[in-house]
């Protein structure tokens, strides 16, 4: 602040450093003390320049010498010239009675105090400069009265418009008398000797005024109080300066002797270095009462200490601030340092250490010893290494992972039979040869007292339970689960780890289960494994290879962990849509179980047993509210999931749950409106508020006015009556409106929408050469249709044209087919010269979908001996089996889901080959229900049951 406040009296930088050289306080203390005293009458210039109070007492005249230490070196000259024809009287300053007005637009010059300002107006500079040339270097500095409305930015720019009268009225009436002390360009210093009072305007351009030279009203030197106040201002000025470090060497240099001042001096000091506004400077330039000058003074510099005082606890509060976080540092290292000297606490590597031996000593004795050797090991070497450094975090992180996997540690096993088996039906209709398996497992566990890792895997289309089978296993036997889907998967190192040595090492999948499972023995299921990627570093199949196999997966070797663990214990369930697609090597060590698919019978049971009830159950919906009846449910399974799993078919359910709770939710939300009607019938006796949110849509609204109705009369037992009647009428109401939801086959198109499965039966009566195959496909079995028609007969023109997306298998087998066909044809009718004159097309719906396979090879000769001999094929009639040469038909794959597919499309005799029939008989009777089925081993017996 008090930077601030010097500065205002030399408010230019440039000129502030011209300032600090003319007024060195350290320098001038002895020629100041003694001029103050009056003793050093040679050169009173020093004085002069820095407190003029003897020019401004009137009493000493200025010596024409105190010019020239201001003027430089060329100034000087010129000015000696001029002086000698110059009487030195004429510089007197009481003299100037006409002077040359000056504006000041900030502070007034005080008495004995510098002032740079800019003088922007030419000929007012002009002036000056002539003025000092004539020896005469005089005028008046005024400050200048602020215009109403505009704030101290303007004033300056007005300031160098302001000319002649205007400029006149103004100015201060009270001013001071400046010596103009040098000019260098428009920047002009003055110096303050006396107060001025304008009279009376002289001349307009530049503006010049007469003035009156005023003096202090006479005071008693004496004087007890004026005494007091002037020590007082001193004294607090001392303490401002005290308090400022930046003026602390002036504060001494002038403190020392400022005693020696008059009152009136210390006065205009005091308000000339404080930082009062530019009206309370103004004003104690005008007063004339020293008593009254000095208590104004004392007024500012009073107020130059609190504001001195503020400043002081601001700073403080930022460096306290500041230094309280690095204190706090230091003292928590301190702290630290103590504990330790003291044994208290231990550094940060004990502690991790404690933390790991901690995990490990109640396991300890299951621990395999060469796990323990490492452990021990990497625990030494925690100890050696620097906590900041990489490796340390390495360490610890494997060490992390080593103590936290569950050595010898297993869930007891369930050997119970009985309980399995009803645990496994809870959760899954059917799936009689899953169970079984599952329950021969836990036979033999309980037989040999342990159970054993196997590898089950369970293959089928999607949505037939593969899945949630393994999680219901794992409930059964009372091992923990952990799956994971290994479809896509490339990076050998999600199976075995990463080496340690790379940045962000993590183990592999079956360490990761180990420790989130927290058993040696959980149920892992490895999801999709057919759909295992082929990775471009290593193979995943080979690493699946070595976790999966029996033999080998009791010394897995993790590349993080790089010590063996024993997975012999695990149960590894997998599942798969196909089983051609898994590498052989790892289809040869697991248990094979294919899930076909459900027949309408066994869906019709899986969604009113479970999938019913568990949607149901899911969107809050109780048995009372709904209906589903069983046409509706067929008709659901019929018409709109068709498909060999139940996925779809839980999707339907859940949307037909859904639309039931909106629509509950929508007839409660009417029954709670009409609430009030039925209260006011009732008890009569609700307010006229109720009548008026009566019909509202809003039920909450509704509610909200009940209650008002009850709390304005809470002791009233008839309201009291009133709230359980509420109760009462919701329960009454709410049975009343809420309806049972009934879904039938009528009205299942409003909740599902129309169906969107066509049957796969394109044909009522099959026409000339088309026959109905059958398929199966990652999907489940289907039917499909093959069709031959006639292109153009002629002489010679026998050929045969092939459509349908055919992959290469399913093309040769056509061409088996014509051979065959034409054969046939020459043994029933030698003189047919059909095959050999006809161009054939054959075509195999839908166009789209890719088909392969060889076993629609007998459907195909049957469809072109349809064509050859014009004779349809019987309508219920289906097909499969791959056809040789010599017309023996071998073997095909898929029997349940073929024979799903065709009792699906309403077929009623199917034929398979011979070869089948065991896969056939071991089907569940409700499979095989209204089917007849013809095995056959030569196509002889397919062309006696086709025509
Ligand atoms: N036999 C069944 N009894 C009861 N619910 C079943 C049965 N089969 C399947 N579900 C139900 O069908 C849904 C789909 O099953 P899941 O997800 O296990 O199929 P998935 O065979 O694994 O399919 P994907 O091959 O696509 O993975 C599950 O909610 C499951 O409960």
């Amino acid at each position: 602040m008090l930077k601030a406040l010097t500065s205002t009296c030399c408010s230019h930088t440039s000129f502030g450093a011209n300032v600090q050289r003319h007024v060195t306080f350290g320098d001038l203390t002895s020629p100041l003390l003694r001029v103050l005293r009056g003793q050093n009458r040679k050169s009173p210039y020093v004085f002069r320049r820095f407190f003029c109070s003897d020019s401004t007492d009137g009493s000493e005249p200025v010596d024409p010498e105190v010019k020239r230490v201001e003027l430089s070196e060329d100034e000087a000259v010129a000015d000696s010239k001029a002086s000698s024809a110059i009487v030195s009287t004429a510089f007197r300053p009481e003299d100037y009675l006409t002077v040359i007005a000056l504006p000041l637009p900030h502070r007034p010059l005080f008495p004995g105090f510098y002032m740079p300002i800019y003088v922007k107006d030419p000929k007012l500079l002009a002036a000056l400069v002539e003025s000092r040339k004539r020896q005469a270097p005089y005028a008046g500095a005024f400050l200048l009265k602020e215009e109403e409305g505009t704030d101290g930015s303007e004033l300056e720019k007005n300031m160098y418009e302001l000319k002649g009268k205007d400029l006149f009225n103004r100015l201060h009436e009270v001013g001071t008398l400046a010596q103009i002390t040098s000019i260098q360009g428009d920047q002009v210093f003055l110096i303050g000797h006396r107060r001025l009072r304008i009279t009376e305007m002289v001349s307009e351009d530049p503006l010049t005024v007469k003035v009156d030279h005023i003096k202090e009203k006479p005071y008693d030197k004496d004087d007890d109080i004026l005494k007091a106040t002037s020590f007082e201002v001193i004294s607090t000025l001392r303490d401002v300066l005290k308090s400022s470090p930046l003026w602390r060497d002036h504060a001494q240099t002038y403190t020392q002797h400022i005693g020696d001042f008059t009152y009136p001096r210390v006065a205009d000091f005091g308000a000339a270095i404080s930082g009062g506004n530019k009206l309370q400077c103004q004003q104690v330039l005008e007063e004339l009462d020293v008593h009254k000058r000095l208590q104004l003074t004392l007024e500012l510099v009073k107020k130059e200490m609190e504001i001195s005082k503020i400043q002081e606890s601001i700073a403080k509060a930022i460096e306290e601030k500041i230094s309280g976080e690095q204190r706090r540092y230091l003292l928590n290292e301190q702290l630290k340092a103590i504990k330790k000297e003291l044994g208290l606490e231990t550094d940060d590597k004990t502690a991790l250490s404690d933390k790991f031996r901690e995990r490990l000593d109640p396991k300890k004795e299951k621990i395999p010893p060469h796990v323990l050797q490492v452990i021990e090991e990497e625990l030494t070497k925690l100890q050696l290494l620097e906590a900041s450094s990489s490796e340390f975090n390495v360490t610890r992180n494997y060490l992390d992972w080593l103590t936290a996997l569950p050595w010898g540690e297993y869930s007891d096993e369930n050997f119970n039979v009985i309980q399995a088996h009803k645990i496994l039906d809870e959760d899954h209709y059917g799936l009689t040869d899953v169970k079984e398996r599952i329950l021969e497992f836990i036979a033999v566990g309980k037989l040999r007292g342990t159970s054993q890792g196997k590898i089950i895997c369970l293959s089928g289309p999607p949505g037939v339970g593969k899945t949630s089978i393994g999680r219901s296993i794992a409930r059964a036997l009372n091992r923990k689960f952990y799956r994971f889907s290994v479809g896509g998967l490339s990076d050998v190192a999600e199976i075995k780890g990463h080496r340690r040595t790379y940045i962000g090492a993590m183990p592999g999948k079956m360490v990761q289960c180990l420790k989130s499972v927290g058993t040696a023995n959980p149920l892992v299921l490895i999801d999709e494994i057919d759909k295992l990627g082929r990775g471009h570093a290593g193979d995943p199949a080979s690493a699946m290879l070595e976790l999966l196999d029996p033999e080998q997966n009791a010394n897995f070797l993790d590349h993080y962990l790089d010590v063996p663990i024993d997975l012999s214990k695990v149960l590894f369930v997998c599942t798969a849509n196909v089983l051609e697609t898994i590498p052989g090597p790892l289809l040869d060590r697991m248990e094979v179980i294919s899930i076909a698919g459900y027949i309408t019978d066994e869906k019709m049971h899986i969604a009113r047993d479970y999938l019913e009830k568990m949607t149901r159950e899911a969107c809050g919906i109780k048995p009372e509210q709904v209906e589903v009846t069983d046409s509706a449910l067929l008709a659901l399974i019929e018409n709109y999931c068709r498909e060999a799993g139940v996925r779809n078919l839980q999707k339907q359910i859940e949307k037909i749950y859904r639309k039931i709770a909106l629509q509950l939710v929508r007839q409660g939300a009417v029954g709670v409106q009409l609430q009030p009607d039925e209260l006011k019938a009732k008890s009569g006796s609700v307010s006229n508020e109720t009548v008026i949110v009566e019909g509202s849509d809003n039920t909450a609204e509704a509610e909200i006015v009940v209650d008002s109705a009850s709390d304005q009369n809470p002791n009233s037992t008839d309201q009291s009556g009133t709230s359980e009647d509420t109760l009462e009428a919701e329960k009454i109401h709410e049975s009343e409106t809420l309806e049972k939801v009934l879904i039938d086959k009528s009205n299942l198109d409003d909740f599902v929408g129309k169906p969107v499965f066509h049957a796969e039966r394109i044909y009522d009566q099959t026409p000339v050469g088309v026959v109905m195959g059958l398929a199966w496909t990652s999907m489940g079995g289907s039917t499909l249709y093959i069709e031959t028609s006639q292109v153009e007969q002629g002489e010679g023109k026998g050929a045969l044209n092939l459509t349908g997306q055919l992959g290469d298998v399913m093309k040769e087998s056509a061409q088996i087919a014509y051979t065959v066909a034409r054969a046939i044809l020459l043994e029933k009718d030698p003189e047919n010269p059909f095959f050999t004159n006809t161009k054939i097309h054959l075509h195999v719906p839908a166009g789209a979908t890719p088909k392969d396979g060889p076993s629609a090879g007998c459907t195909m000769i049957t469809s072109l001996l349809s064509l050859a001999l014009n004779k349809p094929v019987a309508k219920d009639l289906a097909m499969t089996g791959e056809v040789t040469l010599t017309r023996r038909i071998l073997p095909i794959g898929g029997v349940k889901e073929k024979t799903i597919a065709a009792r699906r499309s309403d077929v009623k005799r199917i034929v398979f080959p011979e070869a089948n029939r065991r896969d056939y008989d071991e089907l569940a009777p409700n499979v095989k229900e209204g089917i007849e089925v013809h095995f056959v081993d030569d196509y002889r017996q397919i062309f006696e049951l086709a025509f």
